[in-house]
């Protein structure tokens, strides 16, 4: 962790009320390749409940996973707030909260891409409340380029149908989503002073993107980014949480 970002942790420590967000794959839980056998870091654990459990400090995770996943899989306390589907999904009723349109256009993207691409060696499909997620890691270089121009060419140009690139992954979704402006949601909800986010995958950017001045932006591993700081694996990242819960406690305390 270099200097500047461990005198930023220690500033952003002392304001009033703190919003510690964080997304899941690749920051809190390092990259595997079946999705449904990520593990958060215990160090990460540690950290993330014991910051929510201080006073005027809040602690949400935004999410590309659908939320009941990321309950299933985190293992977090109900204190912490979990955004899932990459910052729509708020609560448990979201899924009937989609038009009808929407879920069936759901389901027509989920058998199209069963038909077209689900026989594919190494390829899985993720299906989640508002989106399907076509996974690539475990495909041969060829195989998953053949999958992303099928995908790209077929269901990725239907109308209404809006496309994620992450890491080896590619998502069609039938809603729009943006990790800041569920930022923005739960900074207004929570009433925070400053807000620290830390992130590590293309749609991380949208939450950099929304943080300000006295905010504390965070990328995880290499890549262009609009954070201000850099640390390059999960365990570096829980280390840094680590260090703004004791730096935050002992503020408190004082
Ligand atoms: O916003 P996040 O919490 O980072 O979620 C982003 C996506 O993460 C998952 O996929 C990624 O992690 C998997 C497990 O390590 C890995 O196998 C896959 O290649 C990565 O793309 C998750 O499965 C997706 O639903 C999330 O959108």
């Amino acid at each position: 962790m270099t200097s500047e970002l461990t005198s930023a942790i220690e500033r952003v420590a002392r304001v009033p009320t703190l919003l510690v967000s964080a997304d899941f794959d690749g920051t809190l839980a390092p990259i595997v390749e079946n999705p449904m056998e990520a593990a958060p870091l215990p160090e990460a654990v540690a950290a993330i409940e014991g910051l929510a459990a201080l006073p005027r400090t809040a602690v949400a995770l935004i999410s590309g996973r659908a939320r009941a996943d990321l309950a299933v899989l985190t293992g977090l306390s109900p204190v912490v707030h979990l955004v899932g589907s990459h910052g729509s999904e708020f609560g448990t009723g979201f899924v009937d909260e989609l038009t009808e349109d929407r879920q069936k256009l759901l389901g027509d993207v989920e058998r199209e891409l069963t038909t077209l691409v689900g026989h594919e060696p190494g390829v899985r499909l993720e299906v989640k409340p508002a989106s399907v997620a076509v996974h690539v890691r475990t495909a041969a270089r060829d195989v998953a380029q053949r999958v992303a121009e099928a995908v790209r060419g077929g269901p990725a140009t239907w109308p209404d149908v809006v496309v994620t690139n992450g890491k080896e992954v590619i998502e069609l979704s039938v809603i729009t989503t943006h990790k800041g402006t569920a930022l923005d949601t739960l900074r207004a909800q929570l009433s925070a002073s400053a807000v620290v986010f830390v992130g590590d995958d293309v749609t991380d950017e949208n939450a950099f993107a929304h943080l300000d001045g006295s905010d504390v932006g965070v990328k995880v591993g290499p890549g262009d980014t609009r954070a201000r700081y850099r640390v390059d694996t999960p365990h570096d990242a829980a280390r840094l949480l680590a260090l703004l819960l004791d730096t935050r406690r002992g503020f408190l305390q004082a």
